[in-house]
């Protein structure tokens, strides 16, 4: 999608999933690559089984009975590792578990031992990890087993820890199996270096990832595996641009090497996906030009037409089409756009459908064709309502509004203004998103964003309620916290009020024992700030006493019936005159609903981004604060935030 105003359409090549990307350590992703490295082993403990059972062949006394289970073993042994490598796990887990029984019987703790190893393994590509942990440990070898099998082993566990998401575990087993590997394949060890990244992107331990994933690619490229340097190459391109710690000059030139790697893959499929990773890398770096020249090589290897991955064809047409807004080349674009949007209606792909018609209607406004700009926003809006997209259906009615001021109809153009604005407030989910990716992703501690959070509302209430306008001798401000983190935000709210030359007095009734807010009740009274022993009862005293009212009682995390003591105070504060100002929410309203009976505060500080109650907030000022959405986050939630003026830390809506 892209509005008229946006000034980057262009990023929107990231916005398509491609199944085949594997930049993250998704089940799906490591599954993957696990079950190619399980399949190695298998085959690597096949060929040992084979030599060992031949050199036990002549030694065995056991007669007959003994020499024939050998051999289903062994036969039930190749089934299961030809299973696997037809991609039919549960046949193979079938064929290994059957091996395994027969080998109780057998008197050789050896052959038990690889039994359970095979099983382990083909659970391990089966992605049951804590099934294939329970074989592997039965598989525990003595410590005069060979390096190379000890490495089997380790790496193996380590996939099973990977696959429960204990990393540190994880890390430690493909440590043992690196220690191991002195005399097995280069390849093998870089496989495991793979696994590592995996690991350590797991942990958000980027630049270890990134370290790992270009060691393995080096050893693969030692090892003439161009198509596996390829894809280390690829991911450490991945893990690059994710920790933002790199320079785009690096980035690109392990693209490059990617690229040029790519040229001596014989398998078109995989040179095809890397294509189509190379161009959304670049795309990512704002160099389109090389974007649209990798996603074009990708379009040529997406097969015949018998074996054509259409999904895969329609998110590069859409890529393409995208790389080319963002190049300026609207014309050239154009083309790409109807194609693509063609082909995700065919596979009944709305949501993308509706991306394509909303970036060929940015072209044609582009191209100043405002006619055709509305239409397919038209077209765009429709599909985004068909798939339920609320951030697509705003930014479809934005472009419509633009398209209607153009066409000289100021009327239908506010219309649709308002109903983008409507729809903005509507994105609730998202903020909650974004909020635990701060938090997990980004790394911000609960503090720095309340800090921020709190310092926005102060600085908000300064520019609606300056001093001057008060009534009262002093301009006293009254600050009721909650229990939680919204009442935390008024505590900081409190402080920095104190610094504006406000005089603030807070409520607190119900204070968490935890480290955070005592500090914080510390330092508002080491600022000379009284806390209020009780609550005033009667409204006309709170009218009389303060000017304004901070209401940070409840957040986001607010439900059902309120509990005491917060119920008598919101009903006081229902009464009072002088205005309120809420922080993030109204308290006590429904986050999604509202209240229509409850607080009707005078101002709304929304932190982040507006939540779905503020579609009620019927006051006076609606700002926006929390200026702390990092650019990377709000890009990747497409969150196309109002633009802050200069330096401020709030925005006000309305
Ligand atoms: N995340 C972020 O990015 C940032 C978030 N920030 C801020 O945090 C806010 C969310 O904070 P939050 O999650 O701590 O919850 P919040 O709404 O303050 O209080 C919940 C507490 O209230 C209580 N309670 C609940 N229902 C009740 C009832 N019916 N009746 C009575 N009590 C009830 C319940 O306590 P309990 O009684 O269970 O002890 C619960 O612990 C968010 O809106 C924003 O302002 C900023 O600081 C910075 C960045
Ligand atoms: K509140």
């Amino acid at each position: 999608m892209a509005s008229e105003e946006a000034a980057d359409p262009g990023v929107q090549p990231t916005a398509p999933v491609d199944p085949v990307l594997p930049t993250t350590t998704s089940p799906a992703a490591s599954a993957a690559s696990t079950a190619l490295t399980a399949l190695a082993s298998c085959k690597k403990s096949q060929k040992k089984k084979k030599e060992k059972a031949e050199a036990r062949e002549g030694a065995r006394e056991g007669g007959d009975e003994t020499a024939g289970r050998a051999a289903t073993i062994k036969g039930l042994t190749r089934a299961g590792c030809q299973a696997l490598a037809l991609g039919a796990g549960q046949e193979a887990v079938g064929c290994f578990r059957k091996a395994l029984l027969l080998s109780r019987d057998v008197v050789s703790p050896w052959l038990h031992r690889a039994c359970a190893f095979n099983l382990g393994a083909a659970y391990v590509e089966t992605g049951k990890p804590k099934k294939a942990l329970e074989f592997l440990l039965q598989s525990q070898l003595s410590d005069n087993e060979s390096g190379e099998h000890l490495e089997e082993l380790y790496f193996n566990a380590g996939a099973a820890q990977e696959g429960l998401q204990d990393f540190s575990k994880a890390l430690e087993c493909f440590d043992k199996a690196t220690g191991h590997s002195g005399t097995s394949e280069a390849g093998s060890q870089a496989g495991t270096h793979m696994q590592m990244g995996c690991c350590y992107l797991g942990m958000g331990e980027l630049a270890r990832a990134t370290r790992c994933f270009l060691d393995a690619a080096q050893t693969f490229v030692a090892a003439e595996s161009p198509g596996a340097a390829a894809v280390a190459l690829s991911r450490a391109s991945g893990s690059m641009l994710q920790s933002r710690r790199f320079q785009a000059a690096e980035i690109a030139g392990v693209l490059a090497q990617c690229r040029s790697l790519c040229e001596t893959i014989p398998d078109p499929a995989l040179r095809g996906k890397l294509y189509n990773d190379i161009g959304l890398g670049y795309s990512q770096l704002h160099i389109f030009s090389l974007a649209a020249e990798s996603f074009e090589q990708a379009l040529r290897l997406c097969g015949g037409e018998l074996k054509r991955d259409w999904h895969r064809e329609a998110a590069l047409l859409q890529n393409l089409g995208a790389a080319h807004n963002a190049l300026g080349s609207f014309g050239t674009a154009l083309g790409w756009h109807r194609r693509a949007a063609t082909l995700h209606g065919t596979l009944g792909n709305r949501r993308a459908q509706g991306q394509c018609f909303g970036n060929l209607a940015y072209a044609c406004s582009q191209l100043r064709n405002h006619e055709a700009a509305a239409e397919n926003y038209l077209h765009a809006l429709q599909a985004f309502r068909d798939s339920g997209d609320m951030q697509g259906q705003w930014q479809a009615c934005e472009g419509l509004g633009t398209a209607c001021l153009h066409l000289g109809d100021p009327q239908k153009a506010i219309r649709h203004y308002q109903e983008a604005l409507t729809l903005l407030s509507q994105c609730q989910e998202e903020a909650q998103a974004i909020d635990q990716e701060l938090f997990t992703e980004y790394k911000f501690s609960v503090d720095q964003l309340m800090e921020l959070a709190g310092l926005s509302c102060a600085t908000a209430i300064a520019k609606a309620y300056p001093p001057s306008s008060f009534t009262t001798s002093h301009p006293a401000v009254l600050v009721v916290c909650g229990p939680g983190n919204n009442g935390g935000d008024g505590l900081v709210c409190a402080r920095h009020l104190k610094m504006f030359g406000y005089q603030p007095t807070v409520y607190y009734p119900k204070r968490p024992s935890k480290p955070l807010f005592e500090g914080l009740t510390t330092q508002c009274e080491k600022m000379d700030i009284p806390f209020l022993p009780e609550f005033p009862t009667e409204p006309a005293f709170i009218d009389e006493v303060y000017g304004v009212v901070v209401d940070a009682i409840f957040g986001f995390s607010f439900k059902g019936a309120v509990r005491e003591p917060f119920g008598s105070i919101l009903s006081t504060l229902e009464h009072i005159t002088v205005p309120i100002a809420s922080i993030d929410i109204p308290s006590g309203w429904d986050v999604e609903k509202g209240k229509a009976d409850g607080l009707q505060p005078d101002m709304l500080i929304s932190l982040t981004a507006p939540k779905k109650a503020a579609m009620h907030f019927a006051g006076r000022y609606h700002f926006l604060g929390g200026r702390f959405v990092p650019p990377a986050l709000q890009e990747k939630y497409s969150l196309n935030l109002p633009a802050y003026p200069g330096t401020d830390c709030v925005l006000q809506l309305t």
